[in-house]
């Protein structure tokens, strides 16, 4: 037999078998319920909950709390808001649905650019884990592993917790792959200009004009942002960049947070109260949208679409629309395609 040198040298009899020469894109949502029965619902919250990221709450106060008075109450509570918004030709939840078929589109539209590109999805909380996905893309031969959290805008409670995971994953790994986290996109002109598009697209397709749009965002404690968080100076930026993007001034355009948890007092202006205060001072129509929300969940169609609309007719509004996210059309695969690619850099061809 001829030796060539681009042949590697036949492996040792009792050499563990290696896959390699991929490179892998993992991106990760926050995650959703199994069911929204009790049991499931308990799972996921108390999972969520337990998060240090999340709450920042003494471990002691917050054991208690968490036991004995919100996994009590809660999870039935919020059940039946997700039964309202689940998917039940799949029996799971939107979010779930439509990560999926984010990592799917993804997929297709990153094959033609490397062959080594392999696409996965994973959930911070519940099922797919993102040790579970990390390890099958190893196992698959990546090598290399983008992690991209599916925040445009970074905070400690969605994206870092997603990174400490990851790391989590990595430590008990004898051969790591090599990893990188994905930065947020929350100023960047393909994520600006897809979100206008698509605003005027759905905007043109209502049987009414708004007299205001709200860009609201989740929320998170105002001590977190107190004690340096970006998250809400990333928030205000994407609204400014879009207000100067769509021509509109911050009256038609106004920035709220959602999605409000506990007692204490989280970023304003609030959503609920933005609401109700446009309804009785005599406005009649308006549209909300979520930016900062890669993918329909609870917090879009539940809180934006159900209780919200409830609030506005219920003080006087007439029309109300709940735009929905950029989910796997094309203005939202474009973005998440350029992040991807930006970010890919140095490992695969420009
Ligand atoms: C988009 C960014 C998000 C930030 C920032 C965020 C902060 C944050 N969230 C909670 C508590 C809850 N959030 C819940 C649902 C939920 N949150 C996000 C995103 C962000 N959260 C999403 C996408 C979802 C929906 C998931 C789905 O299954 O559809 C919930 C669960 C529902 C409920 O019980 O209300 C909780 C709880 C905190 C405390 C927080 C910041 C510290
Ligand atoms: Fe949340
Ligand atoms: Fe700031």
């Amino acid at each position: 037999m001829t030796i060539s040198p681009d042949m590697p040298p036949p492996a040792p009899a009792d050499h563990p078998p290696v896959a390699y020469g991929r490179i892998g894109v993992l991106i990760v949502n926050l995650g959703t319920p199994s069911g929204t029965d009790y049991w499931s619902m308990r799972r996921y919250l108390k999972e969520f909950l337990s998060d240090r990221r999340v709450i920042e709450v003494n471990p002691l106060v917050w054991a208690f709390v968490l036991n004995a008075i919100i996994l009590t109450t809660r999870p039935k509570a919020k059940g039946r808001d997700y039964a309202k918004i689940w998917n039940t030709a799949r029996d799971e939840g939107p979010l779930l649905t439509i990560t999926r078929a984010q990592a799917e589109a993804l997929s297709a539209r990153l094959a033609t650019r490397d062959s080594r590109l392999v696409v996965d999805f994973a959930m911070r909380y519940g099922a797919p884990s993102i040790a579970d996905r990390l390890a099958a893309l190893q196992g698959a031969g990546c090598e290399r592993i983008l992690i991209v959290p599916l925040y445009p805008q970074y905070a400690a409670a969605t994206t870092a917790t997603v990174a400490d995971k990851a790391f989590d994953a990595l430590k008990t790994m004898r051969w790591q792959p090599a990893a990188r986290i994905a930065p947020p996109w929350h100023d960047d002109g393909v994520y600006i200009d897809a979100l206008a598009e698509d605003l005027e697209r759905h905007l043109a397709a209502l049987d009414f004009e708004p007299q205001v749009i709200l860009a609201s965002f989740h929320g998170i404690p105002k001590s977190y942002h107190l004690k340096g968080d970006p998250y809400a100076c990333q928030c205000a930026k994407t609204a400014r960049l879009l207000r100067a993007r769509l021509g509109m001034g911050e009256d038609k355009l106004r920035l709220t947070f959602q999605s409000r948890f506990g007692r204490e007092e989280w970023l304003q202006p609030y959503t609920d109260a933005t609401v109700k205060a446009l309804a009785e001072s005599g406005v009649k129509r308006i549209a909300v949208f979520n930016p900062g929300f890669v993918a329909d969940c609870l917090e879009t169609l539940e809180e934006i679409g159900v209780e919200n609309r409830d609030i506005f007719l219920a003080h006087g509004g007439e029309k109300f629309a709940a735009i929905p996210c950029l989910n796997a059309g094309e203005a939202g695969l474009r973005v998440l395609e350029h992040v991807v690619v930006r970010e890919l850099s140095g490992w695969i061809a420009g």
